[in-house]
């Protein structure tokens, strides 16, 4: 459903991200797992044509962002907070995003109910909590019922009860066939909800596969993810030095 290949981007004579190559496919949540500044907003940023690749492609159902033809029915995306006006209703942020993506007027109410705001649809979003934000962008991806997710730290500023209800909605989201990409730095997070994982270090991708795989030989995805992104392990001195 996604496929990366070969993207490399620079800003300046700084390498952002380096040949990173990995697939989603569908029916699967994949984490996207890396240290800050690893370079996870930065492939994001060019899969879903907010950004353009210096090199590589992303493809999403086969095509660039930019040439599909009703993007948000293909892919839901949350970067960043809902991007909704302070002083738009949660209703009238999704009934315009809904209007000006061809999205039938009836998704509104189901999308805000999918995400449990509907009794505060008529609300300013300028007074939603960090986490109600988080939901809001979330029923705006959903709107469309795209076939894949794509979310940046989804579960930023939710509370306990609000990380449990996102992942058991990203989790029967990949179970009606969903192609589902997020991204985190949070190995727990990760361990809980993925099925596969590509995971990122400065700039270029150092495992991919299924959860089991990457964390095999591993007490912990923790112990695991340590292991793949210090380079000193990486290359092999830390044999050499015991
Ligand atoms: N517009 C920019 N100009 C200069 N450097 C940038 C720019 N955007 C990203 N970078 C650099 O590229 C690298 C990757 O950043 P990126 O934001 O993609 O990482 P990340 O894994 O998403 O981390 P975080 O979770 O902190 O956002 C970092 O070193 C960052 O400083």
């Amino acid at each position: 459903m996604i496929e990366v290949v070969g993207l490399t981007k620079r800003h300046g004579a700084k390498v952002a991200i380096s040949d990173v190559s990995f697939a989603v496919a569908p029916g699967r949540v994949t984490g996207f797992l890396g240290p800050n500044g690893a370079g996870k907003s930065s492939t994001l940023r060019i899969l879903l044509g907010l950004d353009r690749a210096d090199a590589g492609t992303a493809l999403i159902g086969g095509l660039p962002y930019r040439k599909l033809r009703d993007p948000l029915r293909t892919v839901g995306s949350l970067l960043e907070g809902s991007g909704a006006h302070r002083s738009r209703t949660a209703r009238a942020h999704l009934s315009w995003v809904a209007r000006s993506n061809g999205i039938p007027k009836r998704r509104v109410a189901q999308a805000l109910a999918e995400v449990g705001l509907e009794h505060v649809a008529g609300k300013r979003v300028g007074t939603f909590s960090l986490g109600m934000g988080q939901r809001l962008g979330l029923a705006a991806a959903l709107l469309g019922e795209p076939a894949a997710l794509v979310l940046d730290e989804p579960v930023n500023g939710l509370d306990p009860d609000g990380i449990r209800w996102m992942r058991r909605l990203l989790k029967e989201y990949a179970k009606g066939g969903g192609a589902v990409l997020i991204s985190s730095h949070l190995m727990s997070e990760m361990a809980e909800v993925a099925d596969d994982l590509i995971v990122i270090s400065a700039g270029r991708v150092v495992a991919s596969g299924p959860l089991a795989e990457v964390t095999a030989g591993h007490t912990s995805l923790e112990e695991a993810f340590f292991a793949l992104t210090d380079p000193v392990y990486r290359s092999g001195d830390a044999e050499s030095r015991s």
